[in-house]
């Protein structure tokens, strides 16, 4: 048997953005250069109490003004109701976002998926930060912010979230990220919003929640050809489809597709569900509109980016999930050349919701629950034309992950709070082993894209 090229952890450790770092490779405070100027928590610092780091500022105290740039670049506000400008993000992202060695997989990003992830309510032109090369108009970097209410242990937070931090190859270990990071800050503060909430592979100081990423295999062949799956040694190609198999229909009673009506329910237990984690993103209606119901992905009344089911009993939301979809661009290969990826989203359950979080009879009751819900939803995203499936650590994902043959991945996703100090919260993982923690759960509420 020939040694594959890749593993289904590449692909996770591809989609986790980085790696890893071993606590002996793991750099010293004193070696982030740029982080240990900025206000965000050490790796040893012992938190006494929860809150913001920096002394409170107003907006006018910050310059009105972008940080300078080199003389042959310049800033750009991004317009992503543009073709134009959407085309420039998709390029820059594509050609430049995964760290892929043999750069045989993109992410296929479409244009209702830009408008999903970068046009929630209330989102600004100007927190779409791109740099170009003055003379050929060319973007070389890109940074992101949306607005999001946070809240850590009941206490809101007016936040943003930072994602698509991208530069182009060519420029890289240049500084010029801190330069984005520090542009994208003065944006935001501007606005009188002082706290971000962001999500890295690398360890940087210093994470609030550490989850590891895990995959479900639903098209085992299709991952093989591409050399994401490698066959174990005394297994057949026959039996590891057999092994992920899934079946053709629903089996959850009242299970259907959410349509707008559903919002208010679905809200309605969204914030139920989501009480029981420690760092959370709350949503107003409009965010449900957006976030679950699809906003402006929206396409001829369904999302083509986000996908929300709701399970209705005698005219009663009892469950809700939803998964979005972000697929690769295979390059190269001869038999394929996409392969479809679902992330779970959110979702929530009323079975055992009144008791403890951690009642036995409730978490045994929500255990059989989630893993029928999720058992569903793997089988509409492959009616949907996903191959692999995948979950972090946090909510109560770990619930359902054994059962349903999630398996663990090496790559890790790192959450970060920048101007807040918070206790620490649990990512699903045992901290010295980064085996999945069944009794623990998570803290984490809050799913990043
Ligand atoms: C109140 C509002 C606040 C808003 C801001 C909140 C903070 C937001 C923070 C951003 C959240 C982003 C969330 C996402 O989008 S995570 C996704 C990041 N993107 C990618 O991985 C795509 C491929 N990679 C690249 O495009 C580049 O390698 C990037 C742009 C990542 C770094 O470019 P480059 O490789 O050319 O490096 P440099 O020489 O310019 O700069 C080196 C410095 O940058 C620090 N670095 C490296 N990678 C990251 C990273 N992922 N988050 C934060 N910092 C990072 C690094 O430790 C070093 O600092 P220090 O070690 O010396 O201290």
């Amino acid at each position: 048997m020939s040694e594959p090229k890749k593993s289904l952890e590449d692909l996770l450790r591809m989609l986790a953005m980085g790696h890893q770092l071993t606590e002996s490779q793991q750099k010293d405070m004193t070696d982030y250069k740029f982080w240990k100027t900025q206000p965000v928590p050490n790796f040893t610092d012992k938190i006494e109490t929860e809150g913001p780091i920096e002394r409170a500022k107003r907006p006018e105290d910050i310059p009105s003004q972008p940080f300078p740039l080199l003389s042959d670049f310049e800033w750009v506000d991004m317009d992503l109701t543009s073709q134009e400008d959407l085309t420039a993000v998709h390029e820059l992202l594509y050609e430049n976002y995964v760290e892929d060695q043999d750069a045989t997989f993109r992410f296929n990003y479409s244009t209702e998926f830009f408008n999903w992830a970068l046009k929630p309510p209330g989102w600004k032109k100007e927190w779409h930060v791109g740099v170009r090369v003055k003379a050929t108009g060319r973007l070389v970097a890109f940074i992101s912010a949306v607005p999001i209410t946070l809240e850590l242990r009941t206490r809101a937070i007016p936040s943003v979230e930072i994602n698509f931090l991208c530069i182009h190859k060519k420029l890289r270990t240049k500084r010029l990220a801190p330069v984005l990071i520090k542009e994208i800050t003065r944006r935001v503060n501007r606005h009188d919003i002082w706290q971000a909430l962001y999500t890295a592979g690398i360890v940087l100081p210093a994470p609030v929640a550490t989850c590891r990423y895990t995959h479900r295999p639903i098209n085992w062949a299709t991952l093989h050809d591409v050399k994401f799956s490698h066959l174990p040694p005394n297994k057949t190609k026959a039996q590891m489809v057999a092994h992920y198999a899934v079946p053709l229909t629903t089996s959850t009673v009242g299970l259907r597709r959410a349509v707008p009506a559903d919002a208010p329910a679905i809200h309605a237990l969204f914030d139920r569900y989501q009480a029981h984690f420690d760092l959370i993103q709350t949503f107003t209606r409009a965010e449900v509109d957006h976030w679950l119901m699809g906003g402006e992905s929206t396409v001829d009344g369904a999302s083509k980016v986000v996908h929300t089911y709701v399970v209705e009993t005698e005219g009663k939301i009892t469950d809700f999930f939803s998964f979005y979809l972000l697929p690769f661009t295979v390059l190269g290969n001869p038999q394929h050349d996409q392969l479809g990826v679902a992330y779970l989203f959110y979702y929530a359950s009323d079975t055992g919701l009144d008791a403890d979080r951690f009642d036995a009879h409730a978490t045994a009751a929500l255990a059989t629950r989630l893993t029928a819900l999720m058992g569903d939803a793997l089988v509409i995203a492959q009616q949907l034309g996903v191959d692999v499936f995948n979950a972090l650590t946090s909510q109560d994902n770990n619930l359902f992950m054994n059962e349903l043959k999630f398996g663990a991945g090496d790559g890790y996703l790192n959450f970060y709070l920048f101007n807040y100090k918070s206790f620490p919260i649990t990512g699903g993982i045992n901290p010295q082993t980064k085996e999945i923690d069944v009794a623990a759960r998570s803290g984490v509420g809050v799913v990043m894209l």
